[in-house]
């Protein structure tokens, strides 16, 4: 996937926010968003996808360590609509990464790196960014 933002040699500590929002594109098969120490060492892989790699409406997690990825984890929610504006805010501890979607809906995923803070941020694939903002 091609990126569409890569911002490094950020600080964001535990318990801090990271929201991406934006729009996704009327016919968009995948998205991500990324975050970590850097692309080849992400905390959270983030991958919703409207069909992409045989999966249909399913939003894919992984982290990777050294560029290899980890093992994946499919969640049942998917509160997502191509063409539809989206905001998702990612959060994290030492133990696991929260993702709060619209619809007050949350997806967590375990901090496998252990890292304690995010450095690097990156969006890819088929969405048009409108803010992102570190609270
Ligand atoms: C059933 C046996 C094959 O399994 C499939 O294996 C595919 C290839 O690994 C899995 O697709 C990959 O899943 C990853 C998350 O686990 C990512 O979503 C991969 O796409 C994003 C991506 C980022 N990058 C950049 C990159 C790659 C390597 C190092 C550093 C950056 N390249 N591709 C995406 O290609 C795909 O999710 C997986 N499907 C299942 C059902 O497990």
């Amino acid at each position: 996937m091609e990126h569409v933002l890569v911002a490094t040699h950020l600080n964001v500590q535990p318990g801090e926010c990271i929201k991406v929002k934006g729009k996704i594109f009327p016919e968009a098969k995948r998205f991500a968003v990324n975050v970590g120490k850097d692309s080849g060492n992400l905390m959270l892989h983030f991958n919703p996808r409207f069909d992409s790699h045989g999966d249909v409406n399913v939003i894919v997690c992984n982290s990777m360590e050294d560029g290899r990825w980890g093992t994946e984890e499919r969640e049942a929610d998917f509160p997502f609509q191509q063409g539809d504006k989206t905001e998702i805010c990612i959060s994290f501890d030492t133990t696991e990464l929260t993702v709060k979607l619209a619809g007050d809906k949350e997806i967590t995923f375990p901090n496998r790196l252990g890292l304690e803070n995010i450095e690097y941020l990156s969006v890819d694939g088929d969405f048009a960014i409108k803010a992102i903002k570190f609270s």
